[in-house]
């Protein structure tokens, strides 16, 4: 459980929590049908973010792991902090470099591109969901090059399947505030508004809201929900990578108060010190 100090929780703000984004508004991309790839394109360049539905990955491994995520956040404080190295593992209320605060926790792990070992049933969880996940990424920066008509299919695929890619497993953890009670109307800062750095980010959460995206004209707006499908962001390294013809979106997590949000995200990176430009096919649109 997060315990954040008076003084810490002054720091954080309570802006008015946002109406709900009508989910007709989210490009929801069926992987069964052929027709995706360009729906993908369109997606990523009008908000760089949409929501993918049959997409091979079973309801069973989504939920084991976020039981297996929650059976790690009920530990108590110190048991959890003994796995806090910096700058992976543990973290509670300080994300990143810069001293942001959120009301969250969190569990932060590189992915290895060769497993060592299965010893728990953490371990051996986490390594089946890591597998299935980064071939959906795969698959969908495939059809990423594919919609946008360049000859090497695998030209963003190829960063997150190299054995150095920086890719990361994060899972955040939003417990309920008490602090809010009785604040009709006002939401917490769970996680800042950021860019993702990495290509691409693959976020499944369970059944409760808070993830807010900034659309083009500034305005933010809040997405409903969905533990059966995931939502994809495009990073910074896409962005660069299409010439700025994908977006990388603005997003944040607001926490309202009553019930607990966990959330699991793949970043597939680019690995480190791979320079990063525009792709020349990119420069302009192909027939
Ligand atoms: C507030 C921040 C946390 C973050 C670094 C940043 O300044 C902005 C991007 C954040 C992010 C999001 C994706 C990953 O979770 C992460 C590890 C990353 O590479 O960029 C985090 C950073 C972090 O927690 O350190
Ligand atoms: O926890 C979430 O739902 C999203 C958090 C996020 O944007 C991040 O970890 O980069
Ligand atoms: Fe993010």
């Amino acid at each position: 459980m997060v315990v954040l100090a008076k003084e810490e929780l002054e720091q954080i703000s309570l802006p008015v929590i946002q109406k709900p984004l009508p989910s007709s508004l989210i490009p929801v991309i069926d992987l069964s049908n052929p027709n995706s790839t360009s729906l993908i394109v369109a997606a990523a360049q009008e908000l760089g973010f949409f929501k993918v539905i049959n997409h091979g990955i079973s309801m069973e491994i989504m939920s084991a792991l976020e039981s297996e995520a929650m059976k790690f956040f009920d530990l108590p404080q110190f048991e959890k902090e003994i796995r806090g190295l910096s700058p992976l593992g543990y973290g509670s209320k300080k994300i990143g470099s810069n001293g942001d605060l959120g009301w969250v926790e969190y569990l932060l792990l590189e992915i290895a591109s060769k497993p060592k070992s299965q010893s728990s049933q953490f371990c051996s969880t986490l390594n089946e969901y890591i597998k299935a996940v980064r071939k959906l990424s795969v698959e969908i920066l495939e059809m990423m090059a594919q919609g946008l008509h360049i000859k090497e299919k695998e030209i963003f695929s190829k960063l997150v399947m190299d054995d150095e890619s920086d890719s990361v497993l994060r899972f955040n953890h939003y417990p309920p505030c008490p602090h809010l009670l009785g604040l009709s109307n006002r939401s917490l800062t769970g996680f800042g508004e950021h860019t993702d750095p990495q290509l691409i980010s693959i976020l499944r959460s369970n059944n409760t809201s808070g993830l807010e995206i900034a659309l083009k004209d500034g305005s933010w707006v809040s997405v409903p929900s969905d533990p059966t499908s995931f939502f994809v962001n495009v990073g910074d390294s896409l962005q660069v990578l299409t010439n700025g013809r994908f977006r990388s979106v603005k997003h944040r997590v607001m926490v309202n108060g009553t019930r607990s949000r966990l959330s699991m995200i793949y970043f597939g990176g680019p690995p480190p010190g791979q320079k990063l430009g525009p792709s020349p096919l990119v420069m302009e649109e192909r027939e």
